[in-house]
């Protein structure tokens, strides 16, 4: 069996726009031997996902009111992201407090969401910076992720790999977004990636393990479905495209392939697998064909924060200009959104 049919049209996507709240409780993924014949099998026709994903804004706008929703429920599913080498605790402090409100208070009032709990999905961070988010988050509910092993090349030792997750979950982490070794994909070693990954899930205890393939280093969508399968058999809970600093990052055919593999292991296995596009997502107009593209693929689940996060540094200042646009009729500057 192969899993190359890219070109079948989903249904009509439904005109109800997803409510902010929602979020279920999911059964973890633990992972299962590694089994080569899953792997071998996949081809991937890149043509027919062009083609597939080049339909997707034309046919899927949403308007208004129904947009708003939308894009409202897009702010649960960003990790707030700051990953700068120029970083310091006060960042980090103000993107926390970002997180805890994302869209001006009046706004919101005027949106019809006054008094409803709207925070970010998680804030995503270096090791360094974990401690003082966790601080600065503290009741709030939301998560700090770790970007780890060496993110973003991972190109350092493996025992390091595992000690950076250690202190990462020892200093509060309650996600661990790691990076794989490229070169096990580059050389078709899956066995190699298969032993790595699973002893990032083993240092990550009850933490959540988002496994970054960085798609723009592995050269084809058969390498990113092949990797996509195989840290999803080793146990990963989300598998993510980029860390942002490759020189391609999140594309909608590369999110085609990994949502077809999510697709393949649930059938499978029966676990719901979360997906993390990230890197280059700035504009609500992007965030909207991420969704429409979740939703199409895997199903209204996947809209929600358990299974769906956006790794963005800067998408939440477009999201908020969007919707101040849509309750006054104007767009504010940039620079009225310094954070986010
Ligand atoms: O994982 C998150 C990315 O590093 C953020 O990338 P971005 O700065 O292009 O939004």
């Amino acid at each position: 069996m192969t899993h190359s049919v890219f070109i079948q049209n989903p249904s009509p996507l439904a005109a109800q726009p997803p409510s902010p709240g929602g979020g279920h409780q999911l059964p973890r993924n633990s992972g299962r031997a590694l089994e080569m014949d899953w792997v071998d099998e996949i081809r991937i026709n890149l043509s027919a996902a062009e083609r597939r994903v080049a339909s997707l804004p034309g046919r899927r706008t949403v308007k208004k009111e129904a947009q708003a929703a939308w894009l409202l429920k897009a702010i649960t599913c960003i990790d707030l992201t700051t990953l700068n080498g120029d970083d310091t605790t006060e960042r980090v402090k103000r993107l926390c407090a970002k997180a805890k409100a994302p869209v001006r208070g009046d706004l919101l009032e005027r949106l019809g969401f006054a008094g409803r709990e709207l925070h970010t999905g998680a804030v995503c961070v270096y090791h360094r910076f974990v401690a003082t988010a966790v601080e600065a988050l503290e009741g709030s509910g939301i998560p700090v992720a770790a970007v780890s092993t060496g993110f973003p090349a991972g190109l350092v030792p493996h025992d390091l790999k595992l000690k950076e997750i250690e202190a990462s979950v020892r200093d509060g982490a309650e996600e661990i977004d790691i990076v794989i070794t490229r070169e096990h994909v580059l050389t078709g070693d899956w066995r190699a990636l298969y032993a790595e990954v699973r002893d990032f899930r083993a240092a990550c205890g009850d933490a959540h393990l988002k496994t970054i393939l960085a798609t723009g280093d592995l050269k084809t969508l058969r390498n990113v479905a092949k990797a996509s399968m195989v840290c999803m058999m080793a146990g990963a809970d989300f598998i993510k495209t980029s860390t942002g600093k490759e020189g391609v990052n999140a594309t909608l055919p590369v999110t085609l392939a990994m949502l077809r593999m999510i697709r393949v292991y649930q059938e499978r296995t029966g676990y719901q697998i979360g997906f993390k596009p990230a890197g280059g997502i700035s504009t609500a107009k992007d965030v909207l064909n991420y969704q429409f593209l979740m939703k199409e693929e895997l199903g209204r689940d996947w809209l929600e924060p358990d299974l769906f996060r956006i790794g963005a540094s800067s998408l939440l200042a477009d999201i908020e200009r969007q919707l101040e646009h849509h309750v006054t009729g104007h767009y504010s500057a940039f620079n009225r959104h310094p954070v986010g």
